[in-house]
């Protein structure tokens, strides 16, 4: 049976980014995403909690538009600006982090001056090693890569998948406060898919949890808060 699927980008009403109607995807026959909805609007940050292989990076990247759905309706405000952040990145071999960040920069045709570059590969603490193959570069070197590239054209909705895995505790610090100070304080939406609660509590007001493909429970951080002392005595 053919089944339906309508992704369109639009003029959506309020404050709405995305929107999800019936969402399936699948993979040969396994059915990972089993009718997903949801609606993300401007300044959401949404942390989406749920156990291994629920679904939750197939999600991401439908949402990010990346990857097609089997079936549903994908509604996507006009204009919008996704980024994500993968969980594992492959590089084509050889090019250079330096390289790398231009090809980004000239795709999005963003005009940047050169020290401003300089501040946010500092501020990333990825300067030092700017000019060596991403491939060579250590899994928390390559995060911070990942991460810079997710949030270089501004983009309205923001997706990381696992952020912290492989960042000391200095370097994530930096970024989380980068985070806040050009997503969360200009009312930007992210989308934080992560197994540590205590990120969730840190950087998000909604969660959704995903299970076998389906989300099971959604709401407020802050109702989680108040009920169960925190998002960790929750799960
Ligand atoms: N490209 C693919 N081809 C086939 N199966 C896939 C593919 N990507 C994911 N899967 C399968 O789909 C299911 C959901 O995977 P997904 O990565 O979306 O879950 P997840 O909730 O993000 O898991 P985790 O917490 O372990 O990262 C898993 O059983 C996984 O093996």
């Amino acid at each position: 049976m053919q089944q339906q699927i309508n992704i369109s980008q639009r003029d959506l009403s309020g404050e709405t980014l995305i929107s999800l109607q019936n969402i399936k995807k699948s993979y040969g026959s396994k059915e990972v995403l089993r009718g997903i909805n949801l609606e993300i609007k401007k300044g959401d940050r949404i942390g989406v909690i749920g156990t291994n292989g629920a679904g939750k990076s197939t999600l991401s990247e439908v949402i990010s538009g990346i990857r097609k759905p089997s079936s549903g309706n994908l509604d996507v405000a006009k204009n919008t600006l996704v980024g994500i952040q993968f969980q594992q990145s492959k590089y084509p071999v050889g090019i250079t982090v330096y390289d790398l960040i231009k090809y980004y920069l000239e795709v999005y045709h963003i005009e940047i001056r050169k020290s401003e570059l300089d501040d946010l590969m500092m501020k990333y603490q990825i300067i030092e090693f700017k000019n060596r193959a991403v491939e060579k570069l250590s899994g928390g070197q390559q995060q911070r890569v990942n991460i810079l590239l997710s949030l270089i054209h501004n983009p309205d909705l923001v997706i990381f998948d696992e952020i912290s895995t492989g960042l000391d505790i200095e370097v994530r610090q930096e970024i989380f406060d980068f985070i806040e100070e050009n997503v969360i304080q200009k009312n930007k939406s992210l989308m934080l898919v992560t197994h540590n609660m205590n990120e969730i509590e840190e950087m998000c007001n909604k969660f959704i949890y995903v299970d076998n493909g389906v989300i099971v429970e959604e709401g407020m951080v802050a109702d989680i808060v108040a009920k169960y002392g925190s998002v960790q005595n929750y799960t």
